[in-house]
């Protein structure tokens, strides 16, 4: 986990516990936004193991029922650090059912926008809050007020939609004020930390790249070397960078050519991070390695697994050839994995779903020899950029769209092979230069074209065609957690088929995906 212990004795912290809920690092995310310091840990942690006293509790949602059998119950040792407790939807309904069982399945789901209603308003909890739209996303509810409480807001839908202790200051609520859609909801937030928590603003972006440098000279020790993961995305980049800041050239930054990487990737890449900014970097060409193990393979799942573990059996070869002066062996991988990353792939307990498996999280090898460090595991694309930046990173770089450590196998839709894979990445490559060339890369997040293992009928002069065809897709977000598609004029995107179509072989179709997240994903496959 990012920044540990010490980063919580220095500032003042509120301690997030993690129920499951696709949102709850949002919540972390929130309050580094007013610049104070969150740690999010299993809603299992024993607050005797702490080893820090935070300011305030917060009980994040989760999918399960209070009420079921197996389901996650918090350390009631968080009632004796008498400091102010929130519980957010399965949260609260924790709270309620430690203090009278209230809690059962409600009539109906209520998933979506409802209007708050503050009927008591002698706390600081719902200042500024009262007709504001709040997220909901529940199927349970309380039944009854729990012993010792009172409610001091409602919803249509929901009586109990904010209660607090008649003496202590902790609360319930049964929205979701992490996420943009509760529309004063991260005033919510602010008012828990600063107004009932007392804790001071000062955390900052310049303390993240202090102390995470700190940590990781503790962590890695004054003479041992490490390899890292670098693609030349931004994610790895910023990880690089840090992992220089701290270790020197003590740090040996690998890119992988996995067969699968965009139009002359791994040249650009050494120039910029080796001459640019100083990073220790070696390209490893494992293409032929990598498309032969996905020979045959078709289903998505399997690729990335595939491609995971083999990114891993190069760490560890490339970590085996490298002779540090210490006279030891290399026990430390780098990865820029971030947040997102980790959530979609995996979750505590398995309650929020796996939606697809990222190479870097899901899969990676059971047996691994190498340790992972992973300093960006806790933020956000746009929090890594921000980190970038200050760090120096040339803006170009730090603004660059994502590019998926699997690549191009993700976007040859069915089996992988060389063919396949140079038509998507010439029609990829028209694709990113029309973009550029118009003015448009910087306001798209994401962009990039698939190949579908479909074929249609053409006809190109006067000859009858029977070719594949092209998905494109651009999508506008900031999280990547969800996002929507680019409404790119038709002008461009006529231009863009007519090159397409015509200057890579293989090709009889264009297409534009119009489909946001959610439903679909970013990536196809
Ligand atoms: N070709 C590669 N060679 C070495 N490591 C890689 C490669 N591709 C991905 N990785 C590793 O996997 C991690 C996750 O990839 P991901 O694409 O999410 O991040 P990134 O490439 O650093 O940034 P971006 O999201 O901007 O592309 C990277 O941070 C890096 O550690
Ligand atoms: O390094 C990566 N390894 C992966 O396995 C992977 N899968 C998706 N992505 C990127 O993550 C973002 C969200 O994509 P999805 O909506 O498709 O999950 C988008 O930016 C995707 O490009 C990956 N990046
Ligand atoms: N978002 C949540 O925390 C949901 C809590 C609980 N699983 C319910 O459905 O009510
Ligand atoms: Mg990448």
């Amino acid at each position: 986990m990012a920044a540990g212990e010490q980063v919580s004795n220095m500032f003042d912290t509120i301690l997030v516990l993690d129920f499951g809920s696709q949102y709850s690092h949002l919540i972390t995310r929130r309050l580094r936004e007013f610049n104070i310091y969150a740690e999010m840990l299993p809603c299992t942690q024993k607050i005797s193991e702490l080893g820090w006293t935070p300011k305030g509790v917060i009980l994040s949602g989760g999918p399960y029922s209070v009420y079921a059998e197996d389901a996650p119950h918090v350390d009631h040792a968080i009632f004796d650090l008498n400091v102010p407790i929130l519980g957010i939807c399965y949260g609260m309904q924790e709270l309620a059912w430690i203090n009278g069982k209230q809690v059962g399945r409600g009539d109906k789901r209520e998933y979506g926008p409802a209007t708050l209603k503050v009927i008591d308003d002698s706390n600081s909890l719902f200042k500024g809050m009262n007709d504001s739209t709040v997220w909901m996303s529940h199927g349970d509810k309380l039944h009854g007020l729990p012993t010792g409480y009172k409610t001091i807001a409602t919803s249509d839908n929901s009586p109990y939609c904010g209660i607090v202790h008649e003496t202590k200051p902790i609360y319930g609520i049964q929205f979701h004020p992490e996420v943009t859609h509760s529309t004063q909801g991260k005033t919510l937030l602010k008012n828990f930390a600063v107004d009932l928590c007392h804790a001071k603003q000062n955390w900052t972006m310049e303390n993240f790249i202090d102390t995470e440098i700190n940590r990781i000279r503790k962590l890695v020790g004054p003479t041992a070397e490490v390899i890292g993961a670098v693609s030349g995305g931004v994610d790895s980049t910023v990880a690089s960078k840090l992992m220089t800041e701290a270790i020197g050239d003590r740090f040996h930054a690998i890119l992988v050519d996995n067969g699968v990487l965009r139009l002359n990737e791994a040249a650009n890449v050494k120039k910029t991070l080796v001459e640019g900014l100083g990073i220790n970097l070696m390209v490893v060409d494992a293409s032929e390695e990598f498309l032969s193990k996905l020979k045959g393979v078709t289903d998505p799942e399997k690729k990335r697994k595939i491609i995971g573990n083999t990114f891993i059996h190069v760490f560890e070869r490339e970590a085996e050839k490298i002779k540090p002066k210490d006279g030891k062996e290399i026990q430390f991988l780098l990865q820029g994995t971030l947040y997102p990353d980790v959530i979609e792939s995996i979750s505590f307990k398995g309650p929020s779903q796996t939606i697809k498996t990222h190479h870097n999280v899901g899969g990676l090898l059971e047996n691994m020899k190498l340790k992972l460090i992973e300093p960006l595991r806790e933020l956000f694309k746009d929090e890594v950029r921000h980190l970038g930046e200050l760090l120096g990173i040339p803006h170009d770089l730090v603004w660059r769209h994502p590019f998926p450590g699997p690549g191009i196998a993700i976007r040859v839709l069915g089996e992988v092979t060389k063919e396949q894979v140079e038509i998507a990445r010439k029609a990829d490559n028209i694709y990113i230069e029309e973009i550029k060339k118009a003015g448009l890369y910087n306001q798209i997040s994401q962009a990039f074209a698939c190949l579908l293992p479909v074929k249609s009928v053409g006809v190109m002069g006067d000859q009858r065609t029977y070719d594949q065809v092209i998905a494109l897709r651009a999508i506008e977000t900031t999280d990547f957690m969800t996002a929507d598609w680019f409404p790119f004029e038709h002008s461009f995107l006529k231009k863009v088929a007519s090159r397409i179509v015509n200057e890579v072989d293989g090709v009889a179709r264009v297409t534009y995906d119009i489909t946001s997240k959610p439903p679909a994903t970013v990536e196809w496959e």
